[in-house]
């Protein structure tokens, strides 16, 4: 497929998505299905082009004067892969699969100017979170937007029970892989342009073989800071699949004991094999039974809620989570949080850690939080991060990564990484 057939196809994987409200990787995948001609590049180009348009979907629509697929996608091919109207519309008159020849409005939308445009579609955060968001972020936030609205890198972590950066720089070196800039143990490769696909490092012998695991360097330095030492006794109360358990793991040397727990049985399932393949000795699952925990009560050094939230921070890698947030499951996830902190605490012995970690950057999950529990439960105090943070990461925290409430926020303008909030308490 050429161009003009690749942009049709996602003009028509878009109209599926918005209006049969699908994710974006399952009309994709149906596509692929009804379209078996298309071959891998092919398909990665159609996916680029569906999530750049989403990233970016207010800034495009505002200088398309449209929000419709056709207008999204037209606005992707011109205003971030470098094409022109004049170059689209004579790719278009040679291509029988070619979308129609765009109108001179829509070539307009090509060089629109945006700087006077609204707030909004300058930062392609949805409207309803612009308090939130400026009360995070001050007079940054539309930059904030705009840096959310990129392209995410994919990062690694190496997993230092079975391997070194430099052997598994060495597996990969065909991705020219490059050292990441905070995460000890991180590797990254940045996205391409236009039509790039993304390495397929799972393939690779070295993730086989459990020397490394994908994960976004934001979730790496969470998982550092987290603190947790040869020897203790850890909870990671919401494991899922094991993404902080495994960094536990090889931060605490196979040394000590981690309990991974979940609420639910089918997200924590991936996580047995996934501790085998890393080679981790010293976690225990805790199926979610009734009394699973009850042992443990008062017992532990470090408590960790990598709680449940909007996902806020990755909105890069997932565009079409951004417009589908609502007030209501905001107000949910908030009061799951809540109710996790209250339950972490129980665990901790006098002198213990509690790490409340999100993949949000939104006040109301991550600052608010804290200061409601710490409220509620006087015999908490918060943790200086600046010293967490040289004690995990061995550097000197970057300026303004510090929240007004004395977490930590990273962003992808900040840190180029993923957005991710973490807080340490101690129980005093
Ligand atoms: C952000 S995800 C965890 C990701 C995981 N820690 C990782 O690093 O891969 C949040 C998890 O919290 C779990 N969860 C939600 N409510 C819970 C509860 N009350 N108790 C324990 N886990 C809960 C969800 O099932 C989900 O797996």
């Amino acid at each position: 497929m050429r161009l003009p057939g690749r942009l049709a196809a996602a003009i028509e994987v878009l109209t599926d998505v918005e209006t049969r409200h699908r994710p974006v990787s399952e009309a994709l995948k149906a596509w692929g299905i009804n379209n078996r001609f298309a071959g891998a590049g092919d398909r990665a180009a159609i996916g680029n082009l569906v999530y750049d348009a989403l990233r970016r979907r207010t800034s495009h629509a505002a200088a398309m004067g449209s929000d419709s697929p056709r207008a999204l996608v037209l606005a992707v091919a011109m205003r971030d892969w470098g094409e022109t109207s004049e170059s689209l519309n004579a790719a278009f008159a040679a291509d029988t699969h070619a979308p129609a020849a765009l109108s001179d409005d829509e070539a307009a939308g090509a060089t629109a100017d945006l700087s006077t445009a609204s707030p909004i579609a300058q930062s392609d955060f949805p409207e309803w979170l612009a308090p939130s968001l400026e009360r995070a972020f001050g007079a940054d936030w539309i930059a904030e937007g705009r840096a959310m609205a990129g392209r995410p890198s994919l990062d690694l972590r190496v997993n230092a029970l079975k391997a070194t950066p430099e052997k598994v720089m060495k597996s990969l070196a065909r991705f020219s892989p490059q050292p990441a800039a905070i995460a000890p143990f991180g590797i990254t490769m940045p996205s391409g342009p236009r039509d790039a696909r993304t390495p397929n490092v799972t393939t690779d012998e070295g993730y086989q073989k459990g020397w490394f695991e994908v994960q976004d360097q934001g979730s790496q330095i969470v998982a550092a800071l987290a603190g947790a030492r040869e020897g203790e006794q850890v909870l990671d109360l919401c494991a899922g699949a094991g993404g902080k358990t495994l960094a536990l793991a090889a931060t605490m040397g196979n040394k000590g004991q981690i309990f991974a727990h979940d609420s639910d049985r089918s997200r924590l399932a991936p996580i047995y094999d996934r501790l085998k393949r890393n080679g981790v000795r010293n976690a225990q699952v805790r199926s979610p039974n009734p009394g699973a925990l009850d042992d443990l009560v008062g017992k532990l050094d470090r408590v960790v809620v990598d709680a449940p939230c909007t996902g806020t921070g990755t909105w890069r890698r997932r565009p079409d989570t951004k417009w589908k947030l609502t007030p209501e499951l905001l107000a949910q996830r908030q009061s799951e949080q809540a109710a996790l902190l209250v339950e972490a605490a129980r665990y901790l012995k006098p002198g213990g850690t509690l790490v409340y970690i999100t993949c949000s950057i939104l006040p109301e999950e991550n600052d608010d939080q804290i200061a409601a529990f710490l409220k509620a439960n006087p015999g908490f105090e918060t943790i200086d991060m600046a010293k967490a943070w040289r004690q995990a990461l061995i550097t000197d925290i970057p300026p303004g990564l510090v929240t007004s409430g004395g977490g930590i926020c990273l962003t992808p303008r900040r840190t180029n990484t993923d957005g991710f909030y973490c807080h340490l308490l101690r129980k005093v």
